[in-house]
């Protein structure tokens, strides 16, 4: 680990892991899930409502901040952390997924990809060494390797490809990132569904050495069943006394079942987006406000949640609001879901120093399937 980064490993329960990464700006309770705050903000919530929430780090987009305000102004003005006011640890992209599916005209070679801007349709570059530049500009506690993340599907020799470019470009993000102390770099292991490539790519990233490591290649429409088949070996293959990142998931039956596995960090902005769209997670599974059938509900969206939402307005006002489009609804239904996210990590990091996480699953589970939502 990076000086001035630490991870602890608190309990485990099967394949479950409880610990703790430590890191100058705070300490991070995992299994650890990450608010998405693409553009220097978690959209729709005050940094101290993120907070409220119980996250202990939010992610930032190395793609958005790139191209507005750019990585130069936000260092210009003291940073990402003083510029959002969020002065927790925050773990930044490589701009690596978004630049392949958000910019237009993209050209990848060996050297890294160029491409048209959404934002202006202006021309860039990124490669490993600007990836780690940008990601020193916005003062990132914990940066992420520049990779590609291999479509799915892919053919063998597609994925093999694909991963032996993200392994060469992990070197030069390794050698670019230099010496930091307080800050940390995270390797990301690409192979697709082929577990001989997992293998590889997990060799080649701990040859490298890094401060973390993430599954990459995942959550990209491959579906839970084989995800969960690739995450019941490609874990394992990663150095145990390390944080494992798996990046973009996911919906709570996904995050539940990744921690089962031994994942300790994800990041997903379905909790927030979802939550804009009238979309409520809850104990019991999930309904959308939208549903006439909430229109004269006086019951909180879900019981046992004690957030702001659940606290002080009914599912009648948030159907309401949501029906108005009144800016409060995208406040509270955002609150709301990262507030149950939170809770449920807790949850589980509660059952695995206790060691009933097997129980604990259960419940999560029935209490979906009585329905009554
Ligand atoms: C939403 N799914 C998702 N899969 C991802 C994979 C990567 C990756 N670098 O392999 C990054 C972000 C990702 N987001």
């Amino acid at each position: 680990m990076a000086t001035g980064f630490s991870f602890e490993l608190k309990a485990t329960d099967g394949k479950a892991r409880t610990g703790v990464i430590s890191t100058p700006r705070g300490d991070i309770r995992t299994p650890a899930f990450m608010p998405v705050g693409t553009a220097a903000t978690v959209k729709a919530m005050l940094p101290e409502s993120v907070r409220a929430t119980g996250a202990d780090i939010l992610l930032g987009n190395t793609y958005h901040l790139m191209l507005r305000p750019t990585a130069e102004r936000i260092d210009r003005l003291g940073g990402l952390h003083k510029f959002m006011n969020w002065e927790r640890p925050i773990l930044t992209d490589s701009g690596g997924f978004q630049v392949m599916s958000l910019s237009g005209l993209r050209k990848l070679t060996e050297k890294g990809v160029t491409f048209k801007s959404h934002v202006d349709g202006s021309r860039h570059e990124i490669t490993p060494e600007r990836s780690m530049e940008i990601q020193r500009l916005l003062g990132s506690d914990i940066v992420m390797c520049f990779d590609e993340c291999t479509p799915f599907p892919a053919t063998e020799e597609q994925a093999l490809e694909s991963m032996r470019l993200s392994m060469r470009w992990a070197q030069r993000s390794r050698d670019a990132f230099g010496d930091r102390p307080g800050h940390a770099l995270f390797g990301i292991q690409q192979g697709s569904t082929f577990r001989e490539q997992r293998e590889e790519s997990a060799e080649a990233l701990k040859s490298i050495g890094f401060d973390g490591y993430a599954v990459g290649g995942l959550a990209v429409g491959e579906g839970q069943e084989m995800m969960f088949d690739v995450l019941d070996y490609a874990p394992d293959m990663l150095p145990v006394e390390k944080p494992r990142y798996l990046m973009g998931v996911g919906k709570p039956d996904d995050i539940v079942g990744a921690v089962k596995r031994g994942i300790d960090m994800m990041d997903c902005v379905l909790p927030s987006r979802s939550g804009r769209t009238g979309q409520v997670f809850t104990r019991r599974g999930v309904l959308n406000i939208k549903n006439a059938r909430h229109q004269d509900d006086p019951r909180p969206l879900d019981e046992e949640c004690s957030c702001p939402a659940c606290r002080n307005y009914s599912r009648a006002y948030l159907h309401h609001t949501f029906r108005a489009k009144e800016i409060i609804q995208s406040m509270l239904l955002t609150w709301h879901n990262l507030h149950y996210y939170q809770d449920l990590m807790q949850g589980m990091r509660d059952a695995i120093a206790a060691g009933t996480f097997a129980q604990w699953e259960a419940d999560f589970h029935a209490k979906r399937a009585e329905g009554d939502i």
